[in-house]
């Protein structure tokens, strides 16, 4: 082992979250995996991951639902730094610090994002000086999703959803979150699809050509109907309540509404800023969300900020 070059100072990084604009699911691969077509928005509900060098490897998480992040090396994050590590043959420690705000096992690829911000920030506070596309291989391997947070902005996501192509997309969407008490398991959820399935044959998934050019178009109408997910339809089967959140959001007044990835997080995408303040109370008020927040996409992926003054 050789230790690299060593910045002293700790490095923050800010990652968003994501929603899938569309998410076709394919068959079951032999790895477990299933063949996707997706396209990805990454949206400014984001987390902060700071990392500094230290005697050991550890983490800490702090925020709102800190409580249900772990610690340990299973924490995404961690592991993604000590798979750096051990890649660029770095032997220098750090620790990490989550200030999380992207809700846990939301749908929203938090644990990936906040994976993607610390193979940024662990690139920079070692000086290794990695390319988007080196950093993007790594993230492959921490999961799935976890490419898409290093790039950000508006991607269609092939393979199981790692393999990223560009997509040109105008303008900027209007989003409203409605947020569950509990999370719900990718895995889990992926599975409920199987079973619902059943014996039936499915092809593999191309993008939709209508979602390609509504996004062209950066008209929220335009883009609205073409939201899919066919993860929503297992996601509603273990969790009923959703159907009933995705029925309000429409009667206040959404252009559309959508469960976002593997839920239960429910994305309603609104005309504009004034759309999703209303939108944002009226929901807040029938009480059936934990939380309702409101955001914009696209936005960058996982990006150094400057160190906060305390
Ligand atoms: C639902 C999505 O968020 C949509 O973008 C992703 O497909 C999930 O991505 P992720 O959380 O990064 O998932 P991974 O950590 O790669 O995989 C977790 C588990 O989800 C299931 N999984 C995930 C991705 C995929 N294409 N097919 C799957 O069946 C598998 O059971 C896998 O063991
Ligand atoms: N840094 C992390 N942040 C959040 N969860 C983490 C982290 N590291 C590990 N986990 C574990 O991963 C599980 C899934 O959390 P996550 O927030 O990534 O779900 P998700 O947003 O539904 O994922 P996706 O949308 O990528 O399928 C959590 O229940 C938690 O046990």
């Amino acid at each position: 082992m050789t230790s690299a070059h060593t910045d002293p100072s700790p490095v923050t990084v800010r990652v968003p979250a994501k929603v899938n604009l569309e998410l076709l699911v394919g068959p079951l691969r032999d790895d477990g995996f299933h063949s996707l077509s997706t396209v990805y928005q990454a949206v400014n509900l984001t987390d902060d991951v700071t990392v500094a060098l230290d005697d050991d490897w550890s983490c800490t998480v702090t925020g709102p639902c800190a409580d249900v992040v772990p610690t340990d090396a299973s924490n995404l994050a961690l592991r993604a730094a000590r798979l750096l590590a051990d890649e660029s043959g770095v032997d220098t420690p750090v620790h990490v610090s989550i200030a999380k705000s992207i809700p846990v096992a939301g749908g929203m690829a938090g644990g990936s994002a906040d994976a993607a911000a610390a193979l940024v920030a662990c690139d920079r506070l070692w000086g290794l000086g990695l390319t988007t596309e080196e950093l993007e291989e790594y993230a492959a391997e921490l999961g799935s999703d976890v490419p898409f947070l290093v790039r950000g902005g508006t991607a269609v996501g092939s393979g199981r959803g790692e393999r990223l192509a560009p997509v040109l997309a105008r303008g900027s969407y209007h989003w409203v979150f409605a947020i569950s008490d509990t999370g719900l398991s990718t895995p889990e959820v992926y599975g409920e699809c199987d079973r619902l399935r059943g014996s039936a044959d499915i092809p593999e998934p191309t993008p939709n050509s209508e979602l390609m050019s509504a996004l062209r178009t950066g008209d929220p109408h335009i883009l609205a109907p073409q939201l899919t997910n066919d993860l929503q339809e297992a996601a509603i089967s273990l969790r009923p309540e959703l159907g009933e959140v995705l029925r309000s959001g429409m009667e206040f007044g959404a252009l559309g509404g959508i469960v976002s990835g593997s839920g239960p997080t429910v994305a309603f995408l609104v005309e504009d800023v004034e759309s999703a303040i209303d939108l944002t109370v009226a929901l807040t008020a029938t009480g059936t969300a934990r939380e309702v927040r409101k955001a914009i996409g696209p936005v960058h992926g996982a990006h150094v900020i400057p160190a906060r003054v305390d």
